[in-house]
């Protein structure tokens, strides 16, 4: 008998592209709800999170587990202030970047230098990794809010002491400090851009961590993941979608079109939920705030124009990058800033997931099904 005779049928591996519905560990972290479209940080609905606290409490919450008592809030907010102004190694660092290149590229190259400085950025303790998010939490919007300013041709503007961490980032950004309504709107997308589970720049960390290699190391490849538009890329993508169609009697020809050349529709579609986004009521009424504030009907007209046409058409709902890119265009930032914001937000998920990875770690690495031609012999 051959060897094949005797050998079953290797059965054909179960491959599911994209990780498409696996699960692969607990988190303890976030709750993705498709069927009850709701999202849970800690247990909180995010909406009540969005309505009733702050993102340096959210920012906490996630990585202890529990809502700041006011003793904590106070000393949390003390050390984010101390930590706020732009470091001169990583202005310089940024100084010798071209504005031509991305600024996903500029906050990715900033972590790095972060890290290299840091001499506990080896230490994987618990205490340290959340030294070090605290750190990139409170050191990130001078970064982003610098590069915007050197790209309009301005100088650091510094940060104040007196302001909480939204407002204090609309300042370093702009120069002066934007009225409530938009701080709070600005404040809500840093709570709804915060955490969501296994996302691909999560996992992304995640993986990073597995390895054992250090927390900024994770955080620079998750920020390489996000900027896909496929990710966070899309509130960008969505403001260019944006530009293109012009006003919203332009909606249908334009996608006529783009359907006809199957393109995707940026911020639209999701790979967990299938009947809308658990956060973009709230970040839709943040904006709706904003459309007013600015008095800017030609925004709500097109936006709900395009979801309109698009989802009688295809069924598919828009995700959060849909309502974050106009409001950030709405407060002031430059298109190609909104992705960098939403690392700001997110550092405090990927975070809470370095911690949380590292505590219970197992070595990431999946299985492939070769594919490729038979063995050959040189
Ligand atoms: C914060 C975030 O990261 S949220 C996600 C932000 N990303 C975007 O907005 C980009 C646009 N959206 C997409 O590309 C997708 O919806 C994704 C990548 C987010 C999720 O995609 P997946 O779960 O992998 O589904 P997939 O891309 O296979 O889509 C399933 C079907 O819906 C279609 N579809 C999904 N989203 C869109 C879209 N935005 N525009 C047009 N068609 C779409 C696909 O073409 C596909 O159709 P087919 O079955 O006829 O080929
Ligand atoms: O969960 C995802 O796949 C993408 C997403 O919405 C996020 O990361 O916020």
């Amino acid at each position: 008998m051959t060897d094949t005779a005797t050998t079953a049928p290797t059965p054909a591996p179960d491959i599911r592209k994209g990780l498409a519905g696996v699960v692969v560990d607990t988190t303890a972290i976030s709750k993705v709800n498709p069927e009850t479209n709701s999202l849970l940080y800690r247990g909180y609905p995010v909406q009540e999170l969005a309505a009733a606290t702050r993102f340096e409490e959210v920012a906490y919450l996630l990585w202890h587990g529990e809502l700041p008592d006011a003793a904590e809030l106070a000393a949390f907010r003390a050390a984010e202030r101390a930590g706020r102004a732009l470091e001169p190694n990583v202005k310089a660092a940024i100084d010798l970047l071209p504005t031509t290149c991305h600024p996903m590229d500029v906050v990715r190259t900033a972590v790095s230098v972060i890290g290299a400085s840091d001499p506990a950025a080896d230490d994987a303790s618990p205490e340290a990794n959340l030294a070090k998010a605290e750190r990139l939490f409170a050191a990130l919007p001078a970064v982003v809010a610098y590069d915007q300013r050197r790209r309009r041709g301005l100088g650091v503007v510094p940060p104040r002491d007196d302001l909480d961490y939204s407002a204090n980032f609309l300042y370093m950004a702009f120069g002066e400090v934007p009225d409530p309504v938009v701080v709070d709107a600005f404040d809500v997308s840093m709570i709804l851009y915060a955490e969501h589970s296994f996302n691909a720049s999560t996992f992304t960390a995640r993986v990073i961590t597995s390895t054992l290699s250090d927390l900024y190391s994770a955080v620079v490849g998750a920020i390489g993941a996000l900027k896909g538009p496929l990710h966070g890329g899309a509130n960008e993508a969505v403001m260019h979608v944006f530009d293109e169609i012009g006003s919203a009697d332009r909606v249908v020809p334009w996608l006529d079109e783009a359907l006809a050349s199957k393109r995707k529709i940026m911020g639209f579609g999701h790979r967990v939920y299938k009947n809308g986004d658990s956060r973009v009521p709230t970040m839709k009424a943040a904006l709706d705030t904003l459309i007013a504030y600015y008095d800017r009907p030609d925004v709500a007209e097109l936006s709900d124009a395009l979801e309109r046409e698009f989802v009688a058409r295809k069924g598919i709902h828009p995700n959060l990058d849909y309502p974050s890119g106009p409001a950030y265009h709405l407060i002031g930032f430059d298109t190609e800033m909104f992705t960098p914001l939403f690392v700001a937000s997110r550092v405090t998920g990927w975070t809470a997931h370095v911690i949380e990875q590292a505590a219970s770690n197992a070595l990431i690495r999946p299985l492939s099904a070769y594919d490729g031609v038979d063995e050959r012999h040189v």
